[in-house]
């Protein structure tokens, strides 16, 4: 067989990646990729995990996890991407794109992915849709920059179009309303345990959190990173009956989910990627503040300026009517991350903020969160696997796996 021609898509916030993955599999692309019409394509991508999720919700199955005893929906990040490329696989794709393949995962598979692509690299055409440069699969040599809409060939990697993102100016804007919050403790995890199907995941976990404090968590692809959230949000139903205290109540003393949710601001990047509001940028910020998706009624002064600081705070109040529905992937996760945070919520839950974003908008991200951490009395949770360079936690909270369910300890950076 003729030597695969691979390709490296180099995006930034403004790409307007979809659209570009949709017109290759939909053999219209152009230029660089007329050579791809008439193949079989594959989309490996968190975008295509995200609809076999919903299809499996809704048919009960979504073609992945056949034969298999456990829900695509219930499986770790990690877990999904493994079944993922091997369902792809399957299919004996002429080209796969891999959308930023290497987000959401733990360094250890990061070295197995890379050793997998490339000896499918032998065979099949890759496409690696890239946001951060570290990420570059080693063997490809073809280098492709994706400015809004428009492709250009790059003779070689020094010629990447550097993007300069605004720097944050000023300071993080005040909440319209303090929350009232009287204690030091904000959550705690006494010795907990969990199992799915006989299975620990989670051993012994001691966990304390106070106000203030700025926590990274961390460890390796299906240590229970998800699991120890969804007992702080209060969605698991199997803290029921543990020492598990949250914002001062024990869970299970007669406190309403909305009494949890509504001390937490929440973002993970999938929030995004399903959410396709015909509402204006302006109108996402302020919804923020009042809780709701959209904004149905008229907002305040108080409201306006709030959502007005904010967006100049990050660079975006140029784009203040632009509908959300509108912004690239890049832009919308920067909003929502923000969005999450207007309020000052007692507790602010940043799951893998950073995936699908530049190098510059992730270094944005970095430092706003540092703000946040610096200038509130927020407390944040910080999930991710990559190193985020300039990231400033005062503790990581790591979790070890092993069969007898992961263990945790502190770590002061
Ligand atoms: N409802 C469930 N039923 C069965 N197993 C589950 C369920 N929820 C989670 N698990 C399993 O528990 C383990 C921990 O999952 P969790 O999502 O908490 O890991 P994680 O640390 O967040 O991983 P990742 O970094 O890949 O996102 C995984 O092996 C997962 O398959």
């Amino acid at each position: 067989m003729k030597k695969a021609k691979h390709w490296a898509v180099f995006i930034t916030n403004e790409s307007r990646t979809t659209d570009f993955i949709n017109e290759i599999l939909d053999g219209k692309a152009t230029k660089y990729f007329d050579g791809l019409k008439g193949l079989q394509g594959a989309l490996f991508s968190k975008i295509a995990l995200t609809k076999l999720i919903d299809e499996e919700s809704r048919h009960g199955d979504s073609g992945l996890t056949l034969n298999r005893p456990q829900s695509l929906q219930s499986m770790s990040s990690g877990e999904q991407k493994k079944a993922l490329l091997r369902h792809l696989l399957k299919s004996k794709p002429d080209y796969i794109i891999l959308d930023n393949p290497f987000d959401n995962l733990d360094k250890q598979y990061q070295t197995v992915l890379r050793e997998e692509l490339t000896n499918i690299a032998k065979d099949i055409i890759l496409i690696q849709i890239i946001s951060r440069k570290e990420d570059l699969l080693p063997f490809i040599t073809n280098f492709i920059e994706l400015v809004g809409n428009s492709i250009m060939e790059l003779p070689n990697l020094k010629s990447i179009t550097s993007v300069n993102h605004q720097k944050l100016t000023g300071d993080i804007p005040p909440p319209i309303k303090e929350v009232e919050y009287n204690q030091d403790n904000l959550i705690s995890l006494k010795g907990i345990n969990v199992s799915y199907n006989n299975r620990p995941i989670l051993n012994n976990i001691t966990w304390k959190i106070d106000r203030g404090q700025f926590w990274e968590l961390s460890g390796e692809n299906g240590s229970g990173k998800t699991t120890i959230l969804s007992m702080i949000t209060g969605e698991n139903p199997k803290g029921y009956g543990q020492e598990l205290f949250l914002f001062g109540q024990k869970k299970g003393s007669g406190e309403s989910i909305w009494d949890i949710k509504k001390n937490i601001g929440y973002f993970t990047p999938s929030m995004t990627d399903k959410f396709t509001g015909y509402h204006s940028l302006e109108h996402m910020m302020i919804s923020g503040i009042l809780d709701s998706i959209g904004l149905y009624v008229l907002p305040t002064e108080a409201q306006l300026r709030l959502a007005k600081e904010w967006l100049q705070l990050i660079g975006m109040w140029h784009l203040k009517n632009t509908l959300f529905h509108d912004l690239t992937l890049g832009q919308k996760r920067l909003v929502m991350t923000t969005r999450a945070m207007i309020k000052h919520p007692l507790l602010l839950i940043l799951d893998e903020p950073t995936a699908g974003l530049d190098d510059e908008s992730a270094a944005l991200l970095v430092s706003l969160v540092n703000k946040m951490a610096n200038e509130t009395q927020t407390t944040i949770i910080f999930v991710s696997h990559r190193e985020e360079v300039g990231l400033k936690p005062q503790y990581k909270f790591v979790l070890k796996s092993s069969n007898e369910g992961s263990s945790g300890k502190v770590v002061i950076p």
